[in-house]
């Protein structure tokens, strides 16, 4: 009995599998290493190269390893290039789910966990979003996500499956161990983004838009320590493991800071005062989304460990730093 962890050579995957790990579950990591690193995958895990929409792989690995669960983290992740590029995420992401979805089924996997996003909500104002705020995603990778939870609510009803979907909101910061991290070395996210111009990797940064309705004008982001999304996905495959009803979560900590607010801490953090030049406004980005985490809390009693800005930034940092080192 193995739990199949598909893009688990990824940045939030790989920490999956460390958790997993670290909790003596076996393992079973699908990547097609189109965006991950195989040096990534801890190595009590075992690692089958291969693409999560190839049925017909699925199946073969379902029934090789005796797998009841699947956590699918494996998908296409930029919000700006899915404007440009449409087709590959709803190939990447939302064909390739369905066929995901549909080895599972054939397979008789008995639970299934899927990376959902923030993204879905689109354009909510200022207030904290809860499960049931109206869904309308302002990208297409919004909409590639949202289908794909549809298909999850669809396929549940139909056949002898249970799953979570787990919207997640912005993930950042790395394992406190250091064992892994965000190692894209082309990554868009902020923090990544901050942390590599404050290290000198790159020359300068830009802010995407000043002129949002925000406090400070630049968007309003939660963010999320990786570890503590991680644990709240064990709790959730705990949760579904004895019998718990199919559900949908935010993961988010109900505090949102804006982008000048992490230029600042990040900053503070390395102590180097880097160039963050005021641009103009990235397509496909919402001004502000924050969620309260209340209904992730009380069903799953999840207890959040690094809510702390610094700290996130601490380590998102730390692990750069590793990166430059292990890269030289
Ligand atoms: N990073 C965030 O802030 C964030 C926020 C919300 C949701 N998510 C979701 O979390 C998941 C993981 O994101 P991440 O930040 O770790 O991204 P990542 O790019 O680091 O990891 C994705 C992994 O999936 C693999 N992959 C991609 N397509 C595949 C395919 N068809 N078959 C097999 N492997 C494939 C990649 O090689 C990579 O290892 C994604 O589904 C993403 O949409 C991420
Ligand atoms: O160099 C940069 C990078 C980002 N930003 C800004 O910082 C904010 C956060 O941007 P990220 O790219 O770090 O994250 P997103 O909010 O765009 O998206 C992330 O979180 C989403 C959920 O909120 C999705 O799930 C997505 O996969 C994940 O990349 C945005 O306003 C963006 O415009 C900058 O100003 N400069």
């Amino acid at each position: 009995m193995a739990v199949l962890v598909t893009g688990g050579a990824g940045y939030i995957g790989s920490h999956m599998v460390l958790n997993l790990a670290d909790a003596g579950e076996d393992v079973v990591v699908l990547d097609n290493l189109v965006t991950g690193f195989d040096w990534a995958i801890d190595g009590r895990a075992r690692f089958e190269q291969g693409d999560a929409g190839d049925v017909a792989f699925v199946r073969g690995l379902i029934e090789k390893y005796g797998i009841n669960e699947i956590v699918h983290f494996a998908g296409s992740i930029v919000v700006p290039e899915s404007v440009t590029n449409p087709l590959k995420y709803y190939g990447n992401n939302t064909a390739t789910s369905r066929n995901l979805i549909e080895a599972a089924v054939a397979g008789g996997v008995k639970h299934f966990i899927f990376s959902s996003t923030a993204a879905v909500y689109g354009m909510t104002g200022l207030a904290p979003v809860i499960e049931e705020t109206p869904l309308n995603p302002m990208s297409p990778y919004g909409r590639s996500k949202l289908m794909t939870e549809w298909m999850l609510q669809d396929v549940a009803a139909a056949h002898p499956i249970t799953y979570g979907v787990l919207r997640y909101f912005n993930v950042a910061g790395a394992d406190p161990g250091k064992r892994s991290g965000q190692s894209t070395p082309l990554a868009t996210h902020l923090i990544k983004v901050a942390c590599q111009t404050a290290l000198g990797q790159r020359e300068k940064m830009d802010i995407f838009g000043t002129d949002y309705e925000t406090p400070d004008g630049t968007c309003v982001r939660d963010y999320i320590h990786v570890t503590d999304l991680i644990a709240a996905h064990a709790l959730l495959l705990k949760h579904l493991r004895r019998g718990g009803e199919s559900t949908t979560l935010n993961c988010a900590y109900g505090q949102g800071y804006s982008v000048r607010q992490v230029v600042d801490t990040v900053r503070q953090v390395s102590g180097v005062n880097f160039r963050a030049d005021e641009g103009p406004r990235r397509a496909g980005d919402p001004a502000s989304i924050t969620a309260t985490g209340e209904k992730v809390r009380k069903l799953l009693g999840w207890v959040p460990e690094h809510d702390d800005l610094n700290e996130i930034v601490q380590h998102a940092y730390d692990w750069e730093r590793h990166l430059m080192t292990r890269n030289r």
